[in-house]
């Protein structure tokens, strides 16, 4: 299975996590090739990961069994349409793609009817911890077996059975992240305000952050009782935690994840 020669076209933030963990995880570095517009990027990914490059999408695209889609969703439609043009040979491998919001019927205007993974990754693929959500379309058991595997190795995997809940996947990991590193960037600037420095405050952020995360999928308690534990009567997390509570965390959490799943359907309806 690991035979198959996998393109990546957009070689940005997604397509570097996802190579970076595919190669920690054993995918053999030459059956994975990159392409990109600009060459900066390659050049450091074939340094890094010991990869094939190149500048031209039709090289990669020819070479491969599997062809994943990685650039902006802004970008696919001229992507996809210089594909069908200038390799329409193409149309009988297996795509993946990648990108937040377009939906399989948006593809299948611009390349036919192909066989399309939608994938939603996130960026923790990278260290070998990501979640994957993963929607098949008029793709084989084999193909669907491949991707399983490709993506097994950059973390966990999720099938979806119904298209649009790749949309509630970018709201709880894709995009999610970010909203880790938002909340561990604000801590770490209350962190040097309280007299720590920048390394020792974002090393103390980092590694409670980690902790808390390992324990949380470690242990069988729930998020809330890990609280708890935490938590003692009268004593100051009880305090932190009723500040967060009268300032509305839980409801600005929410409104943030469907905001997510909103510019997701905006862009199903206007890209
Ligand atoms: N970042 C994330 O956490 C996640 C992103 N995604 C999806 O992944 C996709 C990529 O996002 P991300 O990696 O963040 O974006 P980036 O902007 O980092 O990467 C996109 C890359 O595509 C290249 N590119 C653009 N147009 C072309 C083209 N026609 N041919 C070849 N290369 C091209 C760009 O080149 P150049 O160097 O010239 O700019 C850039 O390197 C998006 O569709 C996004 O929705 C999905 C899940 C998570
Ligand atoms: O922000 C975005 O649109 C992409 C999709 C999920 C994470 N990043």
């Amino acid at each position: 299975m690991r035979d198959n020669t996998v393109a990546f076209i957009g070689a940005g933030n997604m397509a570097q996590c996802i190579i970076g963990g595919m190669v920690r995880q054993g995918y053999p570095a030459e059956n994975i090739i990159a392409a990109n517009r600009s060459p900066e990027k390659l050049d450091k990914l074939q340094q890094d990961y010991g990869i094939q490059i190149t500048t031209d999408n039709l090289v990669a695209a020819q070479k491969a069994d599997v062809i994943v889609l990685s650039v902006k969703p802004q970008m696919m439609a001229d992507l996809c349409r210089q594909l069908a043009e200038q390799a329409p040979e193409c149309k009988e491998k297996l795509f993946i793609t990648v990108a937040a919001g377009l939906p399989v019927s948006r593809y299948e205007e611009w390349l036919g009817q192909v066989r399309l993974v939608r994938a939603m990754p996130n960026t923790p693929a990278l260290v070998g911890l990501g979640v994957t959500g993963l929607f098949p379309s008029r793709c084989s058991v084999y193909e669907q077996s491949f991707t399983q595997d490709m993506f097994a190795g950059t973390g966990q995997t999720v099938w979806l059975e119904q298209e649009a809940q790749i949309n509630s996947v970018i709201a709880v990991s894709g995009s999610a992240p970010a909203y880790f590193f938002y909340l561990m960037q604000a801590m770490q600037q209350v962190g040097e305000e309280l007299g720590f420095s920048p390394e020792q405050a974002k090393a103390m952020v980092a590694q409670t952050a980690l902790g808390a995360a390992t324990m949380a999928s470690q242990s069988e308690l729930s998020f809330e009782q890990l609280r708890a534990q935490v938590t003692s009567k009268g004593g100051t997390t009880h305090q932190a935690i009723e500040t967060f509570k009268q300032h509305n965390l839980e409801t600005t959490v929410k409104a943030a994840m469907m905001a997510a799943i909103s510019r997701a359907e905006e862009m199903a309806k206007t890209l």
